[in-house]
């Protein structure tokens, strides 16, 4: 895999689920840098991943992306507001990123990226979004806004036009990932190059059994309504198998073990066989056996229409949520 410098804008499950998959497949601790406004937090990283760079405080954003091309430069900028969690680092100097991946909640999204629009604008990273609802345009703005606000505390201030910015691409993982069985959907702006989506497909790859690149954004949010919120689909439903198993008088461990392996032996046979789904499960279904009776059940109950507007609901969450957040227009140019 490439080994590009990384900075993780954020340092929460997804961040770490990326982070640690990378290190798994070889990747080296010193090519990374997370920053983390929470304490506790930054310590939790520190101990489990001895020698990471983990940087807070104000200045930490720019520290991770910025680089830094002295020590004495290093330490500046901590003494001046970015706390170097990793004392024995904090005096070391380090390269810019050439790989940001923003991976903080949609609704902080917009300060962050406003906040790093000029550091961005400069350096030139590729970006790599994980925030759920928020467009590539909406990225793109939000860096702008930044990058000209600063700019226009200088002498020289300059009109920042969409093709001047960094590519960015947009990724919906999800929280298997934090067990190496990730699925993620990918959609990159034609700004990125084939090189960037190769990095962006291998860093995701590493935490991920399926990556799939959409060609339009707004599938991004299917894949959300899909894989991204899909876990829970699944875990609601073990739930529910466990607690109707329970109800008919198992006791509950062994209803859980039981739902488990089940759900996994499932999606293992569907991911190993030929047949299709419908196949898989016609082939269990006896007619006027046991599994007929439960899924002429499912069927009178209306189970795949309710499946079907369940996606939808999170699919139109995921559009909904970047007009609240990013305010309505989210295609316009700048
Ligand atoms: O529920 C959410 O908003 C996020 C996005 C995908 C999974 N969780």
């Amino acid at each position: 895999m490439l080994q590009s410098r990384l900075a993780f804008i954020g340092g929460g499950n997804m961040a770490e689920a990326i982070l640690g998959g990378l290190l798994a497949c070889g990747y080296p601790l010193s090519q990374c840098v997370v920053t983390e406004p929470l304490q506790a937090r930054c310590e939790f990283l520190h101990s489990k991943y001895p020698g990471l760079q983990v940087l807070s405080g104000p200045q930490a954003n720019h520290l991770a992306v910025n680089g830094s091309e002295s020590d004495s430069h290093t330490a500046d900028l901590v003494n001046n507001g970015a706390v170097h969690i990793n004392p024995a680092a904090a005096s070391e100097s380090f390269p810019p990123a050439e790989v940001v991946i923003l991976a903080v909640k949609p609704q902080v999204l917009r300060g962050v990226v406003s906040d790093l629009g000029e550091t961005l604008y400069q350096r030139q990273p590729l970006v790599i979004s994980i925030a759920a609802g928020i467009e590539t345009s909406a990225i793109a703005r939000f860096m702008a806004e930044g990058a000209m606000s600063a700019s226009e505390e200088t002498s020289t201030p300059v009109q920042i036009k969409n093709e001047d910015l960094p590519a960015v691409i947009r990724v919906m993982p999800n929280t298997p990932a934090l067990v190496n069985e990730g699925a993620t959907g990918l959609y990159a702006t034609s700004d990125a190059t084939p090189a960037q989506r190769l990095v962006a497909e291998s860093l995701l790859g590493a935490v991920s059994k399926q990556v799939s690149w959409v060609d339009q954004e707004s599938l991004i949010d299917t894949v959300t309504g899909i894989s991204g919120s899909g876990p829970a689909y699944f875990f609601l439903m073990m739930e529910a198998m466990e607690d109707a198993a329970v109800k008919l008088g198992m006791d509950r461990e062994t209803a859980k073990e039981l739902t488990i392996q089940t759900c996994l032996g499932a999606a293992k046979m569907a991911q190993s066989s030929s047949d299709d789904l419908k196949t898989l499960r016609v082939k269990v279904t006896s007619p006027q056996g046991t599994t007929d009776a439960a899924i002429k059940t499912f069927e009178k109950g209306g189970f795949r229409e309710l499946v079907a507007e369940s996606v939808k609901a999170a699919d139109s969450r995921s559009k909904s949520l970047a007009v609240e957040l990013c305010g309505p227009g989210k295609d316009s140019k700048l």
